[in-house]
């Protein structure tokens, strides 16, 4: 049998860092509702490891704070305490053998018990990164299961700080754990709408025929937060906006976007030709034409702190909590389409979306009518649009901007179930599907991209970013700088949600 059909059938699963922030916000609760949707092994065991000392009723408590169920919703109920049932804690030092004895002891009791011939193994690493080396290895020396069975480690961002640190990470790492058994985490490519794009892109012969610079006129991808580092802020420092959102989930969104049809839906066919695509991007960002940066100040009301207002940032701190990357890829298909990437904590509201802007129709038929775009939305509530040009109904022959509209509330029904994007990669990683994770040499270019610029933009002589009050839309110079890069804003004759007679204007 294949490890990955032996994975389905019984694991058992250890998180490492069980009595942290992501274990207890994402961790548990993917596992969770893998679990009430019947993905988990049919058997398995799930292991918390950490150094906190915890009674397992503690450990039970913290990690299903966050599961999605009411007092009131019995089912849930039931599942959860089922679900409890299947957990156990161990509280060791990371960097001593006892621990990892008793957990090989744990884990050996489990495969007895069900006769299990082989052992399936999956560790989750949600720990900070001076902790993955530490675990890999006492990983490797005491819990790998060699020939008794198979293996998996799945590691959480940010893998590195820039090139060099996360060229050491895996020459730490890679002696340790074959590529084959490593799966590095980017939780966008377990988002939904991040999986259409393939489907999107490669399933509609019309989408796919004007996917180039002969039709596109620019690209943009945008991430927005509506709120601020409010109690990270002295962990966001040293990171800043680019490497927190930019350099992994805005990146591998544009690589899913921009790269050639894969040869088949193989895993490694996928992430050959993100890696393509990824060799082909210009790596010299221009810090004066193609950068934006900002950091948010207090509120206009003064209620939202200023992110220097946060007594665990550094006094004066030049940290970027918004930035706006133009970005270029050098191929038959994409050369010259100008493509942003930006991203924004402490603004007008929350928002993950990819914007598609088609090129001007010939001049000549209409004066002036407005450019087509399709709409991606990531998050909230996934949506395709695609914003196109219409005669206004009636006598006029006017032109007006309407959308062909796939709102996922309104085309599918809430029996859906569209899995967190935790859940959705935890069982991919369970079904030994790497198509969903940065492979090392993506993970190489992309700080190739992005350090040189990282830089620069941290010498000690680098800029001071734009300042924008928490609550607005960005710096003011934003429209100005996505204008210069491509992005042409339509004309105000559209209407959402509702077009009106009276606010049409003529176009022919
Ligand atoms: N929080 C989130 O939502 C997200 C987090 N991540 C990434 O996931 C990883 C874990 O994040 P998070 O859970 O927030 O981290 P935490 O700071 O909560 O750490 C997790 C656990 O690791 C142990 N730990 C903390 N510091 C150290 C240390 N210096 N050395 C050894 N062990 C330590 C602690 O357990 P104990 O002391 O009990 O052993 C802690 O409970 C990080 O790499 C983070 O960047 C990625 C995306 C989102
Ligand atoms: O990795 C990170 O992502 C979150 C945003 O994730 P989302 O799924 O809520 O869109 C971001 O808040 C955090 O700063 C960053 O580290």
């Amino acid at each position: 049998m294949s490890p990955l059909v032996e994975f389905k059938n019984q694991a058992s699963i250890v998180v490492f860092g069980a009595s942290g922030d992501l274990a207890k916000k994402k961790t548990y609760p993917a596992l969770f509702g893998l679990f009430c949707h019947g993905e988990l092994p049919a058997t398995v065991k799930i292991i918390g490891f950490a150094r906190s000392k915890m009674t397992e009723e503690e450990y039970k408590k913290r990690i299903s704070e966050h599961f999605k169920i009411s007092e009131n919703d019995t089912q849930g109920q039931e599942f959860k305490t089922k679900f409890l049932e299947l957990c156990s804690y161990i509280s060791a030092p990371y960097d001593s053998d006892e621990g990892y004895v008793e957990l090989e002891k744990q884990i050996d009791d489990f495969d007895a018990h069900h006769s299990h011939d082989k052992t399936q193994r999956l560790f989750y690493l949600a720990l900070p990164p001076s902790a993955f080396i530490t675990v890999a290895k006492q990983l490797k020396k005491n819990v790998h299961p060699r020939e008794k069975g198979h293996a998996k480690l799945i590691v959480e961002k940010p893998f590195g700080h820039d090139l060099k640190s996360a060229r050491e990470l895996q020459a730490s790492l890679a002696p340790l754990w074959s590529e084959d058994e490593l799966y590095r985490i980017d939780h966008y490519l377990g988002k939904e709408m991040v999986k259409n794009l393939l489907v999107m892109r490669f399933g509609n012969e019309i989408l796919g025929a004007a996917w180039n610079k002969n039709h596109i006129r620019s690209i943009q991808i945008t991430f927005k937060e509506p709120f601020g580092t409010e109690g990270r802020g002295g962990y966001f420092d040293d990171i800043g906006m680019i490497r927190d959102v930019i350099q992994n989930h805005l990146l591998q969104v544009l690589t899913l976007l921009t790269m050639e049809r894969p040869v088949s839906n193989d895993p490694e066919a996928v992430r050959d030709e993100k890696v393509k695509v990824l060799k082909a991007f210009d790596t010299d960002i221009s810090l004066d034409d193609d950068v934006l940066l900002g950091q948010y100040t207090r509120s206009a009301d003064g209620t939202k702190p200023a992110y220097l207002d946060d007594e665990t940032v550094k006094a004066g701190s030049k940290c970027v909590t918004y930035a706006a990357i133009g970005m270029q890829i050098h191929n038959e298909r994409w050369e010259g389409v100008p493509i942003v990437l930006r991203a924004g904590k402490a603004l007008d509201e929350g928002k993950v979306e990819i914007r598609i802007q088609f090129k001007q129709v010939a001049k000549g038929l209409f004066t002036d009518v407005n450019r087509n775009e399709l709409v991606m939305r990531i998050q909230p509530n996934e949506a395709v649009y695609m914003k196109l040009n219409n005669k206004t109904p009636g006598l006029s022959l006017a032109t007006t901007t309407s959308e062909l509209d796939l709102t996922y509330a309104n085309r599918y029904s809430k029996d859906f179930w569209i899995p967190e994007a935790y859940e959705s990669l935890i069982r991919d990683c369970l079904l030994g599907n790497h198509a969903n994770f940065v492979r090392d040499d993506e993970l190489e270019i992309s700080w190739k991209l992005f350090t040189p610029l990282l830089e620069k933009i941290e010498a000690a002589d680098g800029p001071t970013p734009f300042l924008y009050p928490y609550g607005s839309r960005g710096p003011l110079e934003g429209p100005e700088f996505m204008k210069k890069h491509g992005y042409v804003k339509s004309e105000s004759n559209y209407q959402w949600p509702l077009t009106r007679p009276s606010e049409e204007k003529s176009k022919i």
